[in-house]
């Protein structure tokens, strides 16, 4: 089940935008580590930042912290620019290394993060969290082990009650009651003070559930853009037998992102370009870690910015050969076989939703 914040405080129902990128772009010397980066996130949200190695999700988060400057392009925060002292009081920035001053015990750093953000730090929080973490407060953090500065960082980070969280791989490094922790707390924390998130995580299967909107990174560019359910509701999982090497016509007719063989089975994420035909095969909604998956081992497929990623400034043009949204398709995906939108696999007699896991297997990608 993924989160879903009431409207009054996720800023849903007032359409705030928390993040506007336009053509954002970072280069260091002459290499791109971020390249025309464009999409909207609404406030409010939890949006999960996912990609390989090197993909630009690190940069793209200290862009948007105002840590970098960008080599082409914007971004806004609010609809002000990031490096402002207001907007950086708002916002707090969990970055990977999780620098913390060495030599300051917890305690130190916790009355240090307290005297840094006058009005806004929330002591009690802070104490919670490195409580709950068993991080010991007469230590000195350049002493604690990887998972008690992870939940040291993580409580100055909350504790500054930021409207717009920025965490870099948090769950690295924690173990599973840390990330069940740390993960319940974003939800709370977005729940009750609207703050939104964003999270980088290779963590794929710990992202469904916790975040409600999506954004791929490859190789510097945006590969995939919105709220989950409009990108899950965009594709279909195909799953049936195969006689030879090529996907039948009927599901090869769609943009095929990745098929999997197995024996005589063949499993493939597809892009939908209509109702999926029915046919001598199963099809079902893929996973969230389903769809990531296949946009991980399929670096060339195409990208979608679904209309809930799409820029709403001005300043936005759609550029020639840019193709945002999905053509032709209502919000939530065309219906399929059930009549319903995102055409749920309902297997006779069986529950809308129930679906199959087998969703494995080696073999060449179509
Ligand atoms: N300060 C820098 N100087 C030079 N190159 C950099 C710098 N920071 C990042 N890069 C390069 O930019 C690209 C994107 O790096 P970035 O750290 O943003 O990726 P990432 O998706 O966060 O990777 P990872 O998941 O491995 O942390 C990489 O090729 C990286 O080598």
């Amino acid at each position: 089940m993924r989160p879903t914040g009431t409207d009054e405080v996720t800023g849903r129902a007032s359409g705030r935008t928390a993040i506007e990128a336009i053509g954002l772009g970072r280069r260091y010397r002459r290499r791109w580590a971020l390249r025309d980066c464009t999409f909207r996130l609404p406030a409010g949200r939890i949006c999960a930042l996912v990609g390989p190695g090197g993909a630009g999700k690190s940069t793209l988060l200290s862009l948007v912290s105002g840590l970098t400057r960008p080599s082409e392009g914007t971004v806004r925060i609010g609809g002000e620019a990031p490096a402002g002292a207001a907007v950086r009081a708002r916002t707090a920035h969990l970055a990977q290394g999780k620098p913390l001053y060495p030599r300051l015990t917890v305690a130190e750093t916790l009355r240090l993060g307290r005297e840094l953000n006058p009005g806004r730090w929330n002591a009690r929080c802070a104490e919670r969290i490195v409580r709950e973490g068993r991080v010991p407060l007469d230590v000195r953090t350049g002493a604690l082990s990887g998972g008690q500065r992870t939940c040291l960082a993580l409580a100055l980070a909350f504790a500054k009650s930021p409207e717009l969280l920025l965490l870099d791989e948090p769950l690295a490094g924690l173990d599973p009651l840390g990330r069940h922790r740390t993960t319940a707390l974003l939800l709370a924390q977005a729940a009750e003070h609207g703050t939104t998130v964003v999270l980088s995580s290779d963590l794929l299967a710990e992202l469904d559930g916790v975040c409600d909107y999506l954004l791929v990174l490859g190789g510097g560019r945006v590969r995939l853009a919105g709220e989950i359910d409009d990108v899950i509701g965009a594709h279909a999982l195909v799953m049936g037998a195969h006689r030879d090497t090529a996907l039948p016509p009927a599901i090869a007719a769609h943009t095929v992102i990745e098929t999997q063989t197995s024996g005589r089975r063949f499993a493939a994420v597809v892009r939908r370009q209509g109702p999926v035909a029915a046919g001598p095969w199963e099809t079902v909604e893929p996973s969230l870690e389903e769809l990531l998956l296949a946009y991980l081992r399929a670096p060339d497929a195409p990208a979608l910015i679904a209309p809930s990623a799409e820029p709403v400034s001005a300043r936005w043009r759609r550029r020639p050969g840019n193709k945002p949204g999905i053509p032709g398709m209502p919000r939530n995906g065309p219906p399929g076989p059930s009549g319903r939108p995102g055409g749920r696999y309902s297997p006779p007699g069986g529950a809308a939703g129930t679906r199959h896991d087998h969703h494995s297997g080696k073999g060449a990608a179509a």
